[in-house]
């Protein structure tokens, strides 16, 4: 053994091939600072010896290396520009002394070979793969860009243009997709990965193989003349700038780092890497993405441990087949739960189960499944008209209509029907889970399943825990959803549950600025543009139909009087009274038409403006900050009381319910990393201004002593 640490070993085969296998504790292979400062030794181990002629990089595991470890992130990129620097370049060191290394180097890739795993990879001279193999420098999805060299190797290994595209959009490359591109040299069985390591690594050595000149190449100026230079950064700066947009900025960073660096050789162009990574590693943007995905690892955890305390669902019903029900019933068809879908009406039956069709028609279309899978998420899904075939399902979900006296004789009804361990789920999204669980003879294996529209799309389920519910009725609805590919969040019972709890004061916001003069338009626009939300609180109203805001927004006066009651008639019963319902009914705050092509246009006509003209109080003019706050900060504030009195479990939950459920913009990672990121000072002084608008701008207690005490959410 020429070297043996706890997360790698290198070991001397014969043939003079030393071979390095990564294999650290756990179930997969990451490069933490253990496993890079184990790599430098082990290189140094490598050059010491006498007698090696080759090394290979192999992997013990499943998997190769699947990138750094985000976990030490935050708190490595909080060191001062100086000390992060030199961290970055110790890292980069250690990358170069194995390109340096006298000798060919080949890898061996299984699995996944991500981030800094890639960049490994791409540090020596020849790559194979085997068929199992996904590779790709992810970077970007954390606001950042690859910072060990791939932004170097890269486009000098494939090529600017397909080394732009691969980094930009940070997804990865299957097996066949990498060898095209010339990412790794051959592809072969995972039976056969080794051997062929060791064949390539035979072959360089007896000079078959010209390493040599692909080392080179790598360590030199891109191969591209002045012209084509041109057209290709010209056509990927335009490119990004289009796709990705002013919010993130990692893109536009490695595009310009690479066409910056383009005429240097190595060192001089892991340099401008250097500083383009630094600058990203310190945005707000890279810590809100960075926490996404962390907190995106703690729903995942606890998913996982409530797995281990659920109850088996091996066949599911869902009760109502519109568009809830329809949505829900392919989910769990096609994450493998067969369910039976029950209606009163056989004309929602059909129309669910074609919605069904469409969906994995669209899916055959691109060739992500086959028709075979088709057929078989079809025949998991039992349309019914009787609760016969609902009698042996292990779980329930009522997704009638949204009319309490309704769903409580459905759900007692359907008690009567299923067995002593099967749980009963609601999707509703107003009615309180307390007061449905009146009507069943067993609260405790009932709680809220909120699945949020369209189901197949959005990640989020919101679990509802009523007073009565057990844990192991939560365990199991929580695994039910993560088993569906849904992240689930478990939340206790009040008006609106989470999310819409804290959506309701948003819109209200709206209503008051247009009360105040405020053009719809223009609020969206800003929402839009420049906080980011995918949709403005106008357009957003519309799409989630005027009539079902109406009706929640009543629910959510009576649950909340002092903070969401209304004196005055507002822009949504505006709306409401005149049956402009929004994109259902192609009438809201805007005209829904087609345009020639057929796609889907919407347009704001003079028509709303002078229907709006009964609720307008004033003249205004307000600045994109004033837009921002009086929209914004009755959502924060609702989301830190939801927090407060325990509707929610930690930021984290709540961060990931309104990303995920709202689409609240990524890169400002929720409600608590906003205010941690601006800070809670200025919340609080910003949120006093505006007081006299009313309890839904008034600070919490809690939140005033936090703020004077510098406290954050995140603690960090
Ligand atoms: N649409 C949304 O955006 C959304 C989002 C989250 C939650 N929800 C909730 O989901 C539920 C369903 O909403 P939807 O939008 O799918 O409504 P929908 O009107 O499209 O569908 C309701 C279906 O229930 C059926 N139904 C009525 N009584 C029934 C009974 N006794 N037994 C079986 N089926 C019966 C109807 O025939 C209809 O097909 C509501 O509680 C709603 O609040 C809706």
């Amino acid at each position: 053994m020429l070297y043996q640490g706890e997360n790698l070993k290198v070991a001397l085969e014969s043939d003079g091939i030393a071979v390095l296998t990564f294999d650290a504790p756990g179930s997969v292979n990451k490069f933490d600072r253990q496993t890079l400062s184990e790599l430098d030794a082990a290189l140094d181990a490598i050059s010491a010896s006498q007698g090696v002629k080759a090394l290979v990089l192999a992997s013990g595991k499943d998997t190769f290396i699947v990138g750094a470890d985000i976990t030490e992130f935050l708190e490595t990129f909080k060191l001062p520009e100086p000390e992060l620097l030199a961290w970055v370049q110790k890292a980069n060191a250690i990358f170069s002394k194995l390109e340096d290394l006298p000798f060919p180097t080949v890898s061996a890739v299984n699995g996944f070979a991500l981030g800094g795993g890639c960049e490994c990879i791409l540090a020596t001279d020849i790559r194979v793969a085997d068929a199992t193999a996904k590779i790709g420098l992810p970077e970007v999805k954390l606001g950042l860009i690859p910072g060990f060299g791939g932004t170097v190797r890269l486009p000098r290994v494939i090529g600017a243009d397909n080394a732009m595209e691969l980094i930009t959009t940070g997804k990865d490359n299957r097996a066949d997709a990498a060898l095209k591109v010339g990412l790794v040299d051959a592809v072969v069985a995972p039976e056969k990965l080794f051997e062929a390591a060791l064949t390539m690594a035979s072959s360089a050595i007896a000079g078959k193989l010209d390493w040599q000149a692909r080392r080179a190449d790598k360590q030199s100026a891109l191969k591209l003349d002045k012209l084509e230079a041109g057209m290709s950064f010209a056509t990927a700066t335009a490119m990004v700038a289009a796709q990705a947009g002013k919010h993130y900025p990692a893109p536009m960073t490695a595009v310009k780092g690479i066409e910056a660096a383009a005429r240097m050789g190595r060192d001089e162009a892991l340099a401008i890497e250097h500083q383009g990574f630094i600058k990203l590693a310190k945005t707000d943007v890279a810590t809100a993405l960075i926490g996404i995905f962390l907190n995106d690892q703690l729903i995942k955890g606890k998913a996982k441990k409530a797995g281990k305390a659920a109850h088996a669902i091996d066949k599911a019903a869902v009760l109502g087949a519109g568009i809830m029900g329809g949505g829900i019933a392919y989910q769990s068809a096609s994450t493998g739960t067969p369910i039976i879908m029950k209606d009163i009406n056989d004309k929602a039956l059909h129309l669910g189960l074609s919605e069904a069709s469409k969906l994995l028609n669209k899916q055959l279309e691109r060739g992500k499944i086959n028709g075979a899978k088709m057929a078989g998420v079809l025949n998991n899904i039992v349309p019914s008209l009787s609760y016969d075939s609902v009698k042996d399902v292990n779980i329930v979900v009522e997704a009638v209509v949204e009319n309490p006296k309704v769903k409580a004789s459905v759900l007692a009804e359907v008690e009567g029907v299923v067995g002593e361990d099967a749980i009963i789920t609601s999707n509703t999204s107003t009615i309180s889970i307390n007061q449905l669980a009146q009507s069943l003879k067993k609260p405790e294996r009932f709680c809220g399943m909120h699945f949020f529209n369209p189901v197949h799309r959005m990640p989020l389920v919101e679990v509802i825990r009523g007073e009565h519910t057990s844990d192991e009725t939560v365990a199991t609805v929580v695994a039910y959803a993560a088993k569906m590919g849904k992240s689930p969040i478990v939340v206790n019972d009040c008006p609106g549950f989470f999310v819409n709890r804290v959506l309701f004061p948003y819109f209200q916001g709206f209503s008051l600025l247009v009360r105040d003069g405020a053009d719809f338009q223009a609020v969206d626009k800003v929402m839009e543009k420049q906080f980011g939300w995918p949709m403005g609180p106008a357009y957003l109203l519309d799409v989630v139909g005027i009539d079902t805001g109406h009706h929640a927004q009543a629910v959510m006066a009576e649950g909340f009087p002092t903070r969401m009651s209304k004196t005055d008639k507002d822009a949504i019963d505006v709306m409401f009274e005149n049956q402009r319902f929004g994109q259902k009914n192609g009438k809201g705050f805007y005209v829904y038409t087609e345009d020639k092509r057929g796609k889907p246009k919407k347009e704001a006509t003079a028509e709303s403006y002078e229907l709006l003209k009964a609720v307008v109080k004033a003249q205004g003019e307000f600045s994109p900050d004033e837009i921002i706050n009086r929209t914004m900060l009755p959502m924060i504030i609702e989301t830190v009381r939801c927090l407060e009195e325990g509707i929610i479990n930690s930021p984290a939950e709540a961060d990931m319910g309104l990303v995920y459920g709202l689409g609240f913009p990524p890169f400002r990672g929720g409600v608590f990393r906003y205010i941690d990121t601006v800070g809670l000072d200025k919340i609080v002084a910003i949120a006093d201004q505006y007081a006299h608008l009313g309890e839904l701008y008034q600070v919490t207690d809690t939140m005033r002593e936090m703020a004077a005490s510098g406290k954050t959410y995140y603690g960090q």
